[in-house]
């Protein structure tokens, strides 16, 4: 799913064509009031070209069935401009479909860990799979035991292997993809039919495209705009009566398509599709439109520290034993605190130890600690022992409920990790605090750009993380973050996107964690890592297959062009439509008022040919505007009350201007044709 540098391919452009007239369909009309209209009239202005036919009037033949047909071009083009829109989704749902073919699965019996092959279509929630390299993985489901690389091309386009392993936060699995190494089990997370991969092709098919808050507001006012002019235009026959003038239906259907709001009516749910698009040709799923939208307005940015800033495998890479105590012991106790510790983190002290020859062989009857993010520790009991490690503080608390103390060595050595932006793991042996292990991790490359890029866009960053105070800063200071906050549990991360919200703000956050999953899921934008946990990508409203957690910065810029592009033509339409107005009507009233001759300026040959040219423009506008519509008004960082006035001064000065030039010209080809 790469950037595609071709536009719009002629493929595209013919389904396009052909879908336009499948649009015309009343059921399919009637949601877009302001096109509604327009196909009304081209009915009405169709029945009195029949009529004057049937009434033997030619000339006026000849002028309803142009004004007809120009309406149904009207019509037409903004059905084209949507499907146009819809076209590139559709086909890349074509390609996704390929992808979900029924493959067979090997499903664990839960009491003889044998396994059957069944149909992958038969799997249910919580059913356990044996995948190994070269097979697809036949379900979305959450890694249990092991770890393998995999080829997650068929979804991502990205061909290079991704790691999947059971207990950290790179854990899910998607349905469709394919093992390359090692063998790995699975646990089934989703129904039959509701995979990720049909949520996917759902989205991009546009199936489940609903209108944003923004655009029902839009249309509201586009549909109160149309009932006004209704109103004038039908009120303008008596009028008409009264002054012993005679203006036909035509050319007051003519009149009133020329004043609503057509250009933004017949573009605006392009400009929207073509939103939602541009983000997923960024590799990036929006879960909705009010998605995109919602991240043109963001002012605050959460982030996760760990594999979010920083690479992310946090590895154990030297043990620093309190005073009194050997690297052995300390090794032994961290490797006994880690015997059950599936995390990344836990596997990488089994291997630190076992590079240093320390060995354990598990004891009977021991009680496993598992790790949370609530406790900040882990460990095991066993018959003699209770061994834990985890973060200084919870440690602290820990061995002090049972009498002990923390050496002043232990603290030097948190300190000393820490400034470095290592995650120190005090490992404690019943009361006694034995030393630290040093969990490195690295910010990533560019990050700090990254960052200075999200400031210029008037965005604060804030970083959130598990770990201590001295850590995050260090790690804060080197990627350039705004702010951050500490020590931070689930709920933590929580409260703060909750406060931000109170206090009015709109909040993005990129995670990738279980624990990120609550906040993810409160947030204006929660950009899940397509990498991360089962219930992080269930909870955000946007997922990265690239899980590259700056994508932030793109999806804000696209979020702010969708919402400028929206502005700026909706300026233009209104504005185009008032130059219309005073264009069209003293060339239609100039034979009964010769004195209006002097407010027909642009001296238009007669008000037949006025009006036509008026109805060409309009018709031609939705056209000549459908790029500007699909690849969005080009977004520069600057200041919001700058990019306004300027946007103000182009679309709508120039929507004042150009219907005159544009009309000029068309009355001149028309007559020059002779065809009026
Ligand atoms: N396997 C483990 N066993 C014991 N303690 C751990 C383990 N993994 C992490 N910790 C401790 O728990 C703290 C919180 O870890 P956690 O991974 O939940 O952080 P987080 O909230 O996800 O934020 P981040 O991922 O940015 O650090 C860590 O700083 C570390 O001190
Ligand atoms: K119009
Ligand atoms: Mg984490």
């Amino acid at each position: 799913m790469k950037e595609n540098n071709v536009f719009v391919s002629n493929e595209l452009v013919f389904s396009a064509i052909k879908e336009s007239f499948v649009k015309l369909n009343p059921f399919s009309l009637y949601k877009n009031p302001v096109l509604f209209i327009v196909g009304l009239g081209a009915i009405i202005t169709t029945i009195a070209t029949a009529n004057d036919f049937i009434l033997n009037d030619m000339s006026s033949v000849n002028f309803s069935l142009q004004i007809s047909i120009w309406l149904w071009f009207t019509v037409l083009f903004a059905n084209f401009a949507e499907a146009l829109a819809e076209g590139r989704g559709k086909a890349q749902a074509e390609n996704l479909k390929k992808t979900r073919r029924d493959t067979q699965a090997k499903r664990l019996n839960k009491q003889s860990n044998e396994y059957e092959i069944v149909s992958a279509s038969n799997l249910l929630k919580d059913d356990r799979v044996v995948v190994v390299a070269g097979e697809v993985i036949p379900a979305d489901g959450t890694v249990v035991e092991g770890m393998a690389s995999i080829d997650e091309s068929a979804i991502t386009g990205e061909s290079a292997p991704v790691i999947r392993e059971s207990g950290g936060d790179r854990s899910a699995v998607t349905g469709g993809t394919m093992v390359l190494s090692d063998r790995i089990v699975i646990q089934v997370t989703a129904e039959p039919g509701k995979s990720f991969l049909d949520k996917m092709i759902a989205l991009v098919e546009g199936a489940e495209r609903k209108k944003t808050p923004n655009e029902i507001a839009l249309n509201i006012l586009l549909f109160g705009l149309t009932a006004v002019f209704l109103l004038a235009v039908v009120t303008l026959k008596p009028f008409a009566i009264y002054q012993n003038l005679n203006i036909s239906v035509v050319v007051l259907v003519a009149l009133l398509v020329c004043l609503i709001p057509t250009t933004i009516g017949g573009l605006l749910s392009a400009i929207g599709i073509a939103g939602m698009d541009r983000v997923l040709q960024r590799n990036v799923l929006a879960m909705s439109g009010r998605a995109v939208e919602a991240a043109g307005d963001i002012d605050v940015l959460l982030l996760d520290k760990t594999g979010t800033i920083t690479v992310g495998n946090r590895m154990a890479s030297e043990f620093f034993p309190a005073e009194g105590v050997t690297v052995d012991d300390l090794g032994l106790a961290a490797l006994i605190a880690s015997t059950f510790d599936d995390t990344p983190e836990g596997r990488s002290i089994v291997k630190l130890a076992n590079e240093l020859r320390i060995h354990y062989v598990t004891a009977k009857n021991s009680t496993p600690i598992p790790f949370s993010a609530e406790t900040r520790m882990s460990g095991i009991d066993t018959v003699s022992e209770s061994y834990r490690k985890g973060a200084l503080e919870a440690i602290s608390a820990w061995v002090r409920s049972l009498g002990g103390d923390v050496p002043k060595s232990v603290h030097e050595h948190f300190v000393k990790i820490s400034k470095m932006g290592g995650t120190p793991l005090a490992v404690a042996k019943g009361s006694k605090i034995l030393g630290v292990i040093y969990l490195k991790d690295i910010v990533k490359p560019g990050i700090h750009a990254r960052f200075a890029r999200i400031r210029a866009m008037g965005i604060r960053s804030i970083m959130i993380t598990g770990d201590n105070k001295l850590t995050a800063a260090a790690i804060a200071q080197e990627a350039g973050v705004d702010d951050f906050l500490s020590e931070a549990k689930p709920e933590d991360k929580l409260m703060l996107i909750k406060t931000l919200k109170k206090e009015g703000r709109m909040v993005a956050m990129s995670g990738d964690g279980t624990n990120d999953a609550p906040a993810l899921a409160q947030a204006d934008v929660g950009l899940s890592m397509n990498t991360g946990t089962q219930a992080a990508r269930e909870a955000g409203n946007m997922i990265d297959l690239d899980s590259d957690p700056t994508k932030v910065i793109e999806i804000v810029e696209i979020g702010k062009q969708l919402l400028i592009t929206r502005g700026a033509l909706t300026t233009f339409s209104i504005a185009n439509d008032v130059a219309k107005y005073f264009a069209i009507l003293p060339a239609m009233f100039l034979g009964v008022f010769p004195d209006f001759a002097k407010y027909n300026i642009m001296h238009l040959e007669s008000p037949n040919s006025a009006i036509l040219s008026a109805i060409i423009f309009n018709a031609l506008i939705i056209i000549i505007l459908i790029p500007l519509a699909l690849k969005g008004v080009k977004y520069r960082p600057r200041n919001a009350l700058s990019l306004l006035s300027y946007n103000f001064f182009v679309f709508g000065v120039g929507g004042v201007i150009i219907p005159f030039i544009g009309i000029k010209i068309v009355d001149m080809i028309i007559n020059g044709l002779n065809i009026i």
